[in-house]
């Protein structure tokens, strides 16, 4: 089928109709055309943002109680700073106290005025006071205030810093513990759990300590407001209660509608951030494959979703503003309405009018302020949801579990193992194997791609629980030992792709070992290790040797030079088993035997076992057993390496046939190309020659048609010049026919 605009507006059609989108999966999945499969990636895509965000809408559904109980866990992380947040409590408390106050004297002041309440020096009396006096006590309460002020803000920003630290650092230790299943999860990608780290963390500190302490100050603010107003006029507060609450409502509901939208908002800044992160890290195949528009675009569609997000809320906020405003406006012009009416009337007095009214706005925003601060709490319980559930992920492979242990036997056996990956579980890699790998002795894991090769490698480290079946190491069951012993004092391993992280030379070779191990080694120890590894010749031809930094993610070295430092970092951890997971395939030859040398001393001396996984021939050859692993989840072959390959029967063999007729195809290929191209060569050639000598035997015969004067006249005519010419042109046809 052909890809063409009308089918994408069918299968949009369909998509968008009572068409079950299966089917329309289904069409495109038997689609022969690359466009349909790349649009079938496109809906699978939708489909799984579909099941995101459907998880999304069901955490933003948690009750009441479990946002409550999340703050409660949110403090607790606090607690530490318990004494600092008193204080902050202090100073809010202060910092409120002096502006009701001002209030309370403006009315005192314009009724004073009113009344003429003056002494006998004919100064205004306040409260019973002389106004200067009343001012010499009110401006060291405004300082006083002021200072309150500044302390609140300093206080509870050192607050929120150290509780956002606290919270991120329990996050980091969390993630740090997780195991390869958690990590395996498209939800757990890279970019998300740091968009977590950063901005959630960030909403849950700002939310607790900016507005729980603001919730404070303004429940301090309404409540002693509405005792202010209480006491000036009784009825005039009952008719404010009634103003009061649409505001309180309408500001839930409202607020609400923009929590969910800022939401919304998060998860797809969180989703820009993932696309760039993935695109900054793979900026070199980025350019390598000219993919720059292709990212940009993503980028861009991406970024049209926060903008588009970003409107919807923008919206609702200025609708939730202006609502609000009227509301409270309409409170305010009430209350001076009713109060000028009580005036006229003379129940109240023009002081009392300026004060309630006053209050009454203090009242109002501290119920408006009330309910952002509670929709901003349930914010950052969303937020902090989300944190707690990546830090009460259960491990299947718990680091610390399990018995201690530093030495075993170095002997390895894999007992009926059945194994399949925790996002594949019916996509079995092992069924029922089973295998050994005597101890102190060099094997060599072959298998075609894909067979589970770098599997026993995982497994072995216990990235993974398998599902039936043991896997024992010195005649004791993984699962029983220390995971982190395991992998700290038992296994080293050199990976396909070794990782080297930003810093020196040293600190990457060293990054095994414990404080405790770094401090009795020597530069001497180091050196005689990468001298094993091969790497110590190129570190001291750098101008600061052990010292060099190799910048992130090793970038400044090149992929064997990476290979023989990660080599190094595992022999220097003395483990007694290392796994070499083609760690030697970037590698010259030279380098390879001598590393090859230096471990078949190791096992020699019975200090080590080695478990290689490769392809190449010369790497197989220097392990002393082989392990054959089939498709079918087995091992199909096990042995000795010289006996297996010196039997043409051998499954070895056959498997390692295979790759040399591969390449050997692939040289066919090559010779056949180059025939082609010589017979190709051949035919033109001779195709030029046919057309010269015709063109030639064409004169000839118009020569000979001539009268025999007129020939002779013609010949004559010819120069010699000319016969030599034919003449070179018939030698040459000569030569090029017998080339
Ligand atoms: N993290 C994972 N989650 C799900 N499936 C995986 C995961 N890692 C590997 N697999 C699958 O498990 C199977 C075995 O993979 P493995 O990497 O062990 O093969 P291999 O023999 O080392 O291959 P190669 O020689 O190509 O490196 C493959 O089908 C692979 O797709």
């Amino acid at each position: 089928m052909q890809w063409s605009p009308t089918l994408t507006l069918n299968y949009y059609y369909r998509f968008h109709s009572t068409q079950p989108a299966s089917n329309a999966k289904q069409d495109l999945s038997n689609d022969s055309s690359v466009r349909s499969h790349l649009e079938l990636a496109k809906l699978i895509k939708k489909d799984m943002k579909e099941k995101e965000n459907k998880e999304i809408s069901k955490s933003d559904k948690k009750t009441f109680a479990e946002n409550m109980k999340t703050i409660g866990r949110i403090l607790k992380l606090g607690k530490p700073d318990w004494k600092l947040f008193l204080l902050a409590i202090a100073f809010i408390l202060c910092a409120v106290l002096y502006p009701t106050a001002a209030v309370k004297l403006v009315g005192a002041v314009l009724d004073a005025f009113n009344n003429q309440s003056k002494d006998a020096d004919g100064d205004l009396v306040v409260w019973g006071h002389k106004l200067t006096t009343v001012f010499a006590f009110m401006v060291p309460f405004m300082c006083l205030s002021a200072v309150c002020f500044w302390a609140r803000i300093w206080v509870l920003k050192v607050l929120g810093e150290r509780l956002v630290a606290r919270l991120r650092a329990q996050v980091m230790k969390s993630l740090l513990r997780h195991d390869a299943r958690f990590y395996d999860n498209d939800k757990n990608k890279v970019g998300d759990l740091i968009s977590r780290l950063s901005s959630d963390a960030y909403v849950v500190s700002k939310s607790i300590t900016g507005n729980l302490p603001d919730g404070l100050k303004n429940l301090l603010f309404g409540i002693i407001s509405s005792y202010m107003m209480y006491s000036i006029n009784p009825m005039l507060f009952l008719v404010m209660l009634c103003i009061s609450p649409p505001i309180t409502f309408g500001s839930v509901w409202y607020g609400e509608k923009i929590r969910k939208l800022s939401t919304k908002l998060q998860n797809a800044t969180a989703g820009l951030t993932k696309v760039s992160e993935e695109t900054l890290n793979s900026v070199r195949l980025v350019k390598a494959f000219t993919g720059e528009q292709k990212e940009l675009e993503k980028y861009s569609a991406r970024l049209r979703k926060v903008v588009g997000v970003a409107k919807q809320e923008a919206l609702a906020q200025s609708n939730y503003a202006v609502s609000i405003y009227t509301l409270y406006h309409v409170g305010y012009l009430s209350c001076i309405a009713i109060g000028v009416y009580l005036m006229m009337k003379g129940t109240m007095t023009a002081g009392d009018v300026v004060a309630f009214s006053m209050y009454s706005e203090f009242f109002n925003s501290a119920l408006y302020s009330l309910t952002t601060t509670y929709l901003e709490l349930m914010k950052g319980a969303g937020a902090g949801i989300k944190l707690f559930d990546l830090m009460d992920y259960k491990s299947d492979v718990p680091p610390i579990q399990g018995a201690k242990t530093r030495h075993l036997p170095n002997e390895i056996e894999f007992r009926n193992v059945t194994f399949a990956y925790p996002t594949r579980p019916t996509d079995f890699v092992f069924n029922d194997c089973s295998f050994s790998i005597k101890s102190s002795t060099s094997t060599c894991i072959v298998a075609p791609s894909g067979a589970g090769k770098s599997t026993v490698a995982s497994l072995l480290l216990r990235s993974y629980n398998i599902q039936s079946g043991e896997i024992l190491i010195g005649g004791r069951n993984i699962d029983q030992i220390q995971v982190r012993d395991l992998r700290r004092h038992i296994i080293g391993i050199v990976q396909q792709e070794p990782v080297l992280l930003s810093g020196t030379i040293l600190e990457n070779i060293v990054y095994g070992l414990t404080s405790q191990q770094i401090r009795h080694l020597t530069m001497q120890d180091v050196i005689a290790v990468c001298k094993q590894a091969n790497c110590h010749d190129f570190i001291e031809s750098f101008p600061e040797k052990y010292d060099t930094i190799i910048g992130p993610r090793g970038a400044s070295l090149s992929g064997g030079q990476k290979q023989r430092i990660a080599i190094a970092r595992a022999l220097i951890k003395h483990p007694h088993i290392l796994i070499l997971d083609e760690a030697t395939s970037a590698l010259d030859s030279k380098s390879e035997a001598l590393i090859n040398e230096t471990l078949r001393s190791l096992t020699s001396q019975g200090k080590m076992t080695i478990v290689s996984i490769a392809h190449r021939l010369s790497t197989i050859s220097k392990s002393e057993f082989v392990v054959v692993l089939g498709k079918n989840g087995k091992v199909v072959e096990h042995g000795r390496f010289v006996e297996l390959f010196s039997n043409p029967n051998s499954e070895l063999s056959k498997l390692l046939d295979e790759s040399a007729n591969r390449q050997d195809e692939d040289a066919v290929d090559e010779d056949e190309a180059e025939e082609i191209e010589q017979a190709n060569y051949h035919a033109h050639e001779l195709e030029r020659q046919q057309r010269q000598s015709g063109e030639l035997s064409h004169l000839r015969e118009m020569i000979d048609s001539l009268p025999h004067e007129l020939r002779s006249q013609l010949i004559e005519e010819i120069t010699e010049d000319t016969a030599e010419k034919v003449e070179r042109l018939d030698s040459t046809l000569d030569k090029d026919l017998k080339r």
